[in-house]
């Protein structure tokens, strides 16, 4: 177990990080334990991330490299998790490259001038290092601190992205976008297409500064049809991942309420493919082809009476043997009012239960 380790951890080689049980998990290889992390791990469910957030805007705080590594760290520590993930948001890279936006407290990102026509994607170029130097110095900051554990940099994935810059903001139909998207597949794909190379040149600015693996994030594609994600989306997340398999490190590709999608998800190019609550772990892994799979237990029940969590993580935990290779994670996204110690007693609880075999 590596609880507080980062703090106590003497300097490790990179023979270490290669050797951790969740990259060795994202490849497929045997594993001490089972490794786990959480999505949004880094952020509102913390005390002591509120308190270093006080009176600095979302966006603000992601430019700022000694808060940056702070948060990152946060969850880390108090968890003992076995990967940290990068704080920043996905709109991040598109913010830097100067579309007016900003993440809105208790809302979301939120667009000023929304895009629908070709003109709309003039702000829409390539991002160069330059554009994010907080970004690398904040990496290489957290690499230096982490040791031998893992840093996941993170992209929005095409789709994701479109939908904030075509609606504006959050949306539970996405409608306009998919307006746009059948109305208009000229400029549809010349979006995607611009999203999805703003996508990969973020990845490969995180991964040359020292992220070890990296996730995109197409949380809201589960909202299209299979036959339309194949269409429309899919040849865009292709891209990224493809451009990414470059580099070297695992690609994790996660989207919520993607049952009928994760077959065709793995087959755009992932190496580990997350699933959500809503599919059984076991089904999930059936679908994927035989690639290592994260997930899923439902980020609701930290409120259930601790019985009811260990038996579903046990279950999840048992399913995951199926697959060559399991990273225990939430299905989606740490609720802001979950307790930290269910989830310092969660990650306990797989390291455990996992290493008993
Ligand atoms: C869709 C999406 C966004 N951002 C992200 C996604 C994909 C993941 C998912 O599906 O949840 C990704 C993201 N956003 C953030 C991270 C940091 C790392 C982590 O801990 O996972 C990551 C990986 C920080 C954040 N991003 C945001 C916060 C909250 C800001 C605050 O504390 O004021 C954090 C810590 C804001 C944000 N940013 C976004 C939304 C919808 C919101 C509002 C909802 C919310 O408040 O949680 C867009």
């Amino acid at each position: 177990m590596n609880t507080s380790a980062a703090q106590t951890r003497p300097t490790h080689t990179g023979t270490d990080l290669a050797d951790s049980a969740f990259l060795r998990a994202c490849r497929g290889e045997p594993v001490p334990h089972t490794p786990v992390w959480f999505m949004r791990q880094a952020g509102r469910s913390l005390p002591e991330y509120r308190a270093l957030r006080e009176g600095v805007p979302m966006l603000e705080s992601c430019t700022r490299p000694e808060q940056v590594v702070e948060i990152t760290m946060q969850p880390v520590r108090r968890y003992g998790v076995d990967a940290a993930i990068f704080y920043s948001d996905i709109m991040v890279p598109l913010k830097a490259i100067g579309v007016d936006l900003d993440i809105v407290p208790g809302v979301g990102p939120v667009v000023a001038e929304p895009m629908r026509s070709l003109d709309d994607l003039a702000p829409l170029r390539p991002i160069e290092p330059g554009d994010v130097p907080y970004v690398i110095e904040s990496i290489r900051g957290l690499t230096a601190e982490l040791g031998g554990t893992p840093l996941i940099g993170f992209a929005g994935a095409p789709f994701t992205l479109a939908s904030y810059l075509v609606e504006g903001g959050p949306s539970k139909d996405h409608a306009a976008t998919k307006a746009l998207m059948y109305g208009r597949p000229d400029v549809w794909h010349e979006l995607l297409g611009r999203l999805a190379t703003i996508a990969a040149g973020f990845l490969r600015i995180q991964v040359e500064a020292g992220a070890s693996a990296v996730q995109l994030f197409d949380s809201w594609a589960g909202s299209l049809a299979p036959d339309d994600y194949d269409r429309y989306v899919r040849p865009h997340s292709e891209a990224v991942l493809a451009e990414v398999g470059t580099l070297g490190v695992p690609r994790i590709h996660f989207g919520v309420g993607t049952g009928e999608l994760l077959g065709s998800m793995a087959a755009a190019g992932a190496d580990v493919v997350g699933v959500d609550w809503r599919v059984p772990l076991a089904a999930g892994i059936d679908r994927v082809d035989g690639r290592p799979v994260q997930g899923n237990l439902d980020p609701s029940l930290v409120f259930a009476p601790w019985e009811i969590v260990a038996e579903k993580a046990a279950g999840i935990l048992t399913a995951g043997q199926k697959a060559p290779g399991h990273i225990f994670n939430l299905g989606h996204g740490v609720l802001p009012r979950t307790d930290p110690d269910v989830l310092a007693r969660l990650v306990d609880f797989v390291h455990t239960e996992s290493a008993r075999g």
